[in-house]
């Protein structure tokens, strides 16, 4: 339950942008120490009052003059403060005062954890008032023991309840501060007397009860021991037996005088001591308190809940006035004519075929309106579904989209670009209050529905995204428009992005935001990967990443990386047994097609692991296509990214790859998108962030302080670890150098090749390939797949043979 409440409230404080003022280590050091000396101040200046306030009350009034000599031993501002604190204040209860503000300066001093400050505040300032109005019963007497405020607050008090009321009051709040601050119950209090009684008998008991133990064991038989010896055949000897141990001895609270037995056992007499009249009584069971805060407790409380962001505490957010307001102020301008026309051309191609409306509404969005139909009774749905291509000729617009029937709602929609499109700028969204407000964990402020409303969803619901469109459709916009939301809403210690740019200029801005946002593979000097070869490292360290997730999420008993962030900041985690915080990370990458085309499945099977299996450890996936086509987007990827977007895209097929509907062929270019997580398409027009944009972003941030280096991912070693086979070229097969242009030409590095062109048995084909890898020609060996040829011309070939001859 209390974790619980924990986990909301850090919601609610990472949701908003935080505002509190966070002092360094240097300015805490500094205005503790100056607190101390504060509060050692007015502590000496408080004593000294107290022996020098009559002489130095024939100065007030004349303090400020600098003839004038003060007896406090800080002189004149220390009989000042005297004076306001102690006399015109709480009396000798000012003290709590002085030694509030030093302990405040050690707690800054040695950076404590402020929540047990605040306590002493607040209790230490009502022990204060308190006080100073019980010294008000005795002010008469001396009238610096309760202060002018306590003497008035008492005088107050006994007016209204008189002397009886008044200390029925003080007794009563005497008793709430006991029982509310030091914790104090009925219980505690007989325990407590209780032991006190017992501890006082059993001193008073002492004396004389040793005195007669000692005179039974000098007689005949005083312990067990001597009792065992004893033998008694026939009739068994009663003994009384105390154990007098000490938690029995702390229980028994009254053992009467012992005094000696003598047991009659025939033979012989035996002596024994025995205590008479016993009565024990015991005390009330104290139940033992359960330690209800374990170490994790203590460490929060110590020193609060552990801050990812502590180390780049002063990072500022990037302010809203970076990003430009394409709108100029204006909202969606409805133009009525245009409205008419649309909705009688409706009418009017319906009515050509015999389908009668009951009633049409528009609702008009930044690039398209909305006209929902309601048929009249007895129309099929498909009928008017099957007229599209008509409906978009009669109303001559291109981008007509037919939803039939609207999900949810009953009616038809017919959605018609606007003549006048409005662009929805980056500004607007990141300012809507729904992304401000929003509980995400990644939110993405994709831009506006057709209704207007800013649309936000979060990345990590998705749990990863495919977008494609074709060129200059706004794929490179979406992309800007999804890293910007992110840096809008995350601390750079939240959120890590891997960008892999194949085109090499489309991410090259966020750069400058490396220490800060990105990861990279240990060694590398870029993060934005551009290399198809270093895809796939980065990819496999990916995985690698994941996998350590996997471990840690284990061990701590946790089922995805929210709950552990916050078992981790609650202190819960040892950082010494390998936990660390975790940040999400995002991985971008634009131009799949190409990766696809260049790597095959050396990037689907990562891609796919991870998107299969990400999720939960916080890593997602964005995958942006310009190409989608299905040896591109392949049955494995589709299953694994419920969520994607598509732009416009060049045909029906496309889209059904896509969203495995039509739709997205319908559109109008230029961010105008459709959206769907597994259901309901909707239709976006996307916000727009320019490039030089993007550029104030991230040099803002840039230009912050930032971590010396980006995260760094795990280092992943690929099968080429070498072959065991030596490159030694003596030992060579003959047609080695024959086998080599063979690859070379086909590049492909196939056994089966070299076989069928060279004619060889199995074995050797596979020796020579051995031997080439070992020369590295070919890459490793890659299962199924051909190995890569490293070589990629003849002339290079002869290049490298050259030189070996040379060497
Ligand atoms: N959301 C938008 N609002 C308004 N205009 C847009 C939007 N998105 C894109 N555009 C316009 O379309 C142009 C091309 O967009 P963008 O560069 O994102 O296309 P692309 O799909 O990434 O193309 P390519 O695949 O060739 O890189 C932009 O320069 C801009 O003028």
């Amino acid at each position: 339950m209390a974790t619980k409440k924990k986990v909301k409230s850090t919601k609610t404080k990472t949701a908003k942008t935080p505002l509190k003022v966070v002092l360094s280590k240097q300015q805490k050091i500094i205005l503790g120490s100056l607190l101390m000396l504060v509060g050692v101040g007015l502590l000496i200046s408080f004593t000294s009052f107290f022996f020098t306030w009559q002489e130095d009350q024939s100065l007030i009034g004349t303090i400020t003059e600098r003839e004038v000599e003060a007896k406090n031993l800080l002189s004149k501002l220390g009989s000042g403060l005297g004076h306001f604190f102690v006399y015109q204040g709480f009396g000798i209860a000012a003290f709590a005062i002085a030694i509030l503000t030093t302990l405040t300066g050690v707690y800054l001093f040695f950076d404590y954890a402020k929540t047990q400050l605040k306590k002493f505040w607040f209790w230490g300032i009502l022990l204060m008032i308190w006080l100073s109005v019980f010294f008000g019963f005795f002010s008469k007497t001396n009238s610096l023991l309760s202060g002018v405020i306590g003497f008035e607050i008492n005088d107050w008090l006994q007016d209204y309840t008189g002397l009886a009321g008044t200390v029925l009051l003080m007794v009563f709040l005497a008793i709430v501060y006991l029982v509310l601050r030091l914790k104090l119950t009925p219980e505690k209090v007989i325990a407590a007397f209780n032991k006190k009684k017992s501890e006082i008998s059993e001193d008073f008991n002492k004396a004389p009860s040793t005195a007669n133990i000692d005179d039974t064991t000098t007689s005949e038989i005083s312990n067990t021991e001597t009792i065992s010896e004893v033998k008694t055949p026939t009739s068994p000897i009663t003994t009384t037996e105390i154990p007098l141990n000490e938690s029995i001895s702390n229980q028994v609270e009254k053992i009467s005088e012992v005094k000696e037995t003598i047991i009659d056992t025939g033979d012989f007499k035996v002596e024994i001591a025995q205590e008479e009249e016993v009565t024990i009584e015991v005390a009330k069971i104290v139940e033992e308190k359960s330690e209800k805060k374990n170490l994790s407790d203590k460490l929060v409380e110590d020193f609060g809940e552990f801050d990812p962001t502590l180390e780049l505490s002063n990072y500022k957010f990037p302010t809203i006035d970076l990003l430009k307001d394409y709108t100029a102020g204006q909202g969606i301008t409805i133009n009525q004519e245009e409205l008419e026309n649309n909705k009688n051309r409706i009418v009017d191609t319906l009515n050509n075929y015999k389908i009668g409306i009951a009633s049409i509404k528009a609702t008009v969005g930044p690039t398209v309106t909305l006209y929902e139909i309601v048929p009249d009774a007895g129309i099929r749905i498909s009928k008017i579904k099957n007229l599209e291509d008509d409906i978009a000729l009669s109303l001559a617009a291109l981008g007509i989209r037919i939803i039939a029937p609207i999900p949810g709602r009953g009616t038809i929609g017919i959605e018609v670009p606007n003549k006048n499109p409005k662009t929805v700028s980056m500004r607007s969204t990141i300012a809507s209050p729904k992304f401000q407000s929003a509980e995400m964990e990644l939110p993405l402020g994709l831009g506006k529905t057709i209704s207007n409303e800013t649309f936000v969803v979060d990345l990590a619901k998705m749990p990863h995204l495919l977008m494609a469109g074709a060129t200059g459709q706004g794929k490179s916009v979406g992309l800007n428009a999804i890293l910007t939301s992110l840096l809008y809403k995350k601390h750079p210690a939240e959120v890590k992005f891997v960008l892999v740019d194949p085109k090499k200029v489309e991410l090259t801005l966020f750069n400058k935001i490396e220490r800060h946002f990105l990861a990279k593979l240990p060694g590398d000097e870029d993060a934005i990967i551009t290399d198809t070869n270093k895809v796939i490292t980065t990819l496999n360290s990916l995985c690698i990443e994941m996998d350590q997730r996997y471990d840690l999420l284990k061990e701590a008993y946790v089922r995805n990386i929210k709950e552990y962030n916050t078992k981790f900041k609650a202190r819960k985690l040892n950082p010494n047994d390998g936990h660390r915080y975790l940040p999400y990370i995002v991985l971008v990458i634009d131009e799949f097609a190409d990766l696809i085309m260049t790597a095959g499945k050396e990037v689907e099977t990562p891609i796919a692991r991870l998107a299969q299996l990400a999720r939960a450890i916080g890593i997602h996936l964005i995958v942006a296509t310009q190409r989608p086509s299905v040896n591109v987007i392949t049955g494995i990827i589709k299953a694994n990214f419920p969520a994607r977007i598509a732009f416009r895209v060049t045909s029906k097929i496309d889209s059904r790859t896509i969203l495995d509907s039509g739709g997205a062929d319908q559109l109008i270019g230029r961010g105008d998108m459709l959206y769907t997580q597994g259901n309901d398409l909707v239709r976006i027009q996307c916000a727009f962030v320019d490039t030089p944009e993007v550029a104030d972003i991230t040099d803002f941030i840039g230009s912050q302080k930032a971590y010396p280096e980006a995260l760094i991912l795990p280092e992943y070693v690929g099968e080429d670890g070498g072959t065991t086979i030596d490159n030694n070229v003596s030992e060579r097969d003959k047609l080695f150098r024959e086998a080599a242009e063979v690859l070379v030409i086909a590049q492909q590095g196939s056994a089966s090749l070299l076989q069928r062109k060279l004619k060889l048995g199995y074995n050797r084909a596979g020796r020579i390939i051995d031997q080439l890898e070992a020369a590295g020609i070919v890459g490793p060996f890659e299962g199924s797949k051909a190995r890569q040829v490293y070589v990629p011309t003849l002339e290079a070939l002869n290049q490298l043979f050259n030189d070996e001859g040379n060497n």
